[in-house]
């Protein structure tokens, strides 16, 4: 009793705000679910609400108070933005239910129950929580590395191996220029990314497209040092641009071998470039290095984040089946 009323008083001082409440719940619906995420599964709502904290507060009696509409809609966008943050799944794949029926126990899709108490308006509330994409929480990004040839995108990629994983990528002087694919796991963040390394010389760049389909973003490597294949990478880049397999897939763009003197900066390259072709696709500038390895976390950041919010992820995620799920109710 002595051990449960201490419980409930180090709850209750989390539980002072609003923010701090889901906080605290994310925190047990993150560990658990991690857990399940390792065997490939997500979790049933009954396994959460076994969860102290949980039984905990669903005792309490159900209440409802004026406000509660507009309450539980904050919550809900609260716990949206939550769950993006901590799985790193897209918004729109992340609904929530009023209640979970029996039907929906069927699908693949798994249950969460969190339980949500509002000290400050006196209103308990029980939001079951469909994680329509459990599994695309895990889904690995495809990420294409295109470029001319000799831009650095083996290097580039041999690179990430050594930053992201517990490889040790091949060192310059032991890559040679790609004929077919080269394909490199990391996880960063919580995130899987899957890249492939394809080869840039001319006569290999007709192999490009066959990999458009199934990328959810484009690195694309140009050397920075060399002025003098600039308009050769341009305009392979329009081309890639203009593909209508690769529509809204984010473009980062790297101004590779910044470690050399004659290196132009990001900024240059892309007024150099002035691509007309970017349309609303989300992009970006980066200046990196290959070798030494400057900029390229900044720029994996940036590409995971841009994944994330990109209108393509979506697209793929319900492509391969993972984002049916039943109609979402608002308000509850
Ligand atoms: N100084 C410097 N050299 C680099 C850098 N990245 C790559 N290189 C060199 O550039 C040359 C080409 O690198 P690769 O990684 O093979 O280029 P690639 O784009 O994969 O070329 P292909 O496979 O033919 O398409 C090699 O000599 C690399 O050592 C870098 O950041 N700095
Ligand atoms: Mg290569």
């Amino acid at each position: 009793m002595v051990e449960e009323g201490r419980r409930e008083q180090k709850l209750m001082s989390v539980v002072r705000t609003e923010m701090s409440l889901w906080r605290l719940y994310l925190l047990e619906f993150s560990k658990r679910s991690a857990l399940a995420d390792e065997e490939g599964n997500g979790l049933y709502g009954s396994e959460l609400e076994t969860s102290n904290s949980s039984r905990r507060l669903q005792r309490r009696p159900m209440q409802r108070c004026s406000d509660a509409p507009s309450q539980a809609m904050r919550n809900q966008n609260f716990l949206r933005f939550c769950l993006c943050r901590s799985y790193r799944a897209s918004p729109s794949s992340i609904k929530l239910y009023q209640s979970v029926s029996d039907s929906n126990r069927d699908s693949a899709a798994r249950f969460i129950t969190c339980t949500g108490f509002q000290p400050d308006v006196g209103m308990i509330s029980t939001i079951n929580v469909e994680v329509v994409a459990m599994k695309a929480f895990k889904t690995e990004f495809h990420v294409l590395i295109l470029g001319i040839d000799k831009a650095g995108k083996t290097t580039l990629l041999e690179k990430l191996k050594t930053l992201y994983s517990n490889l040790e990528g091949l060192p310059p002087d032991r890559i040679v220029p790609t004929v077919g694919l080269n394909i490199g796991r990391i996880e960063a963040s919580n995130t899987k990314l899957m890249f492939w390394d394809l080869g840039g010389q001319v006569g290999l760049r007709t192999i490009w497209e066959k990999y458009y389909e199934e990328a959810h973003a484009i690195i694309y490597v140009i050397d920075a040092a060399c002025p003098s294949r600039f308009e050769d990478s341009k305009s392979a880049l329009e081309k890639v641009l203009r593909h209508e397999d690769l529509q809204g897939a984010p473009l980062l763009i790297l101004a590779n071998k910044q470690d050399l003197p004659g290196a132009v900066t990001a900024e240059e390259l892309a007024r150099y470039l002035d691509l007309k072709e970017l349309d609303e696709r989300l992009y970006l500038f980066e200046a990196v290095s290959a070798y030494d390895g400057r900029g390229i976390k900044d720029a994996v950041d940036w590409l995971m984040d841009a994944m994330e919010r990109s209108r393509r992820t979506e697209t793929l995620r319900i492509r391969a089946g993972v984002a049916a799920g039943p109609i979402p109710t608002v308000g509850f």
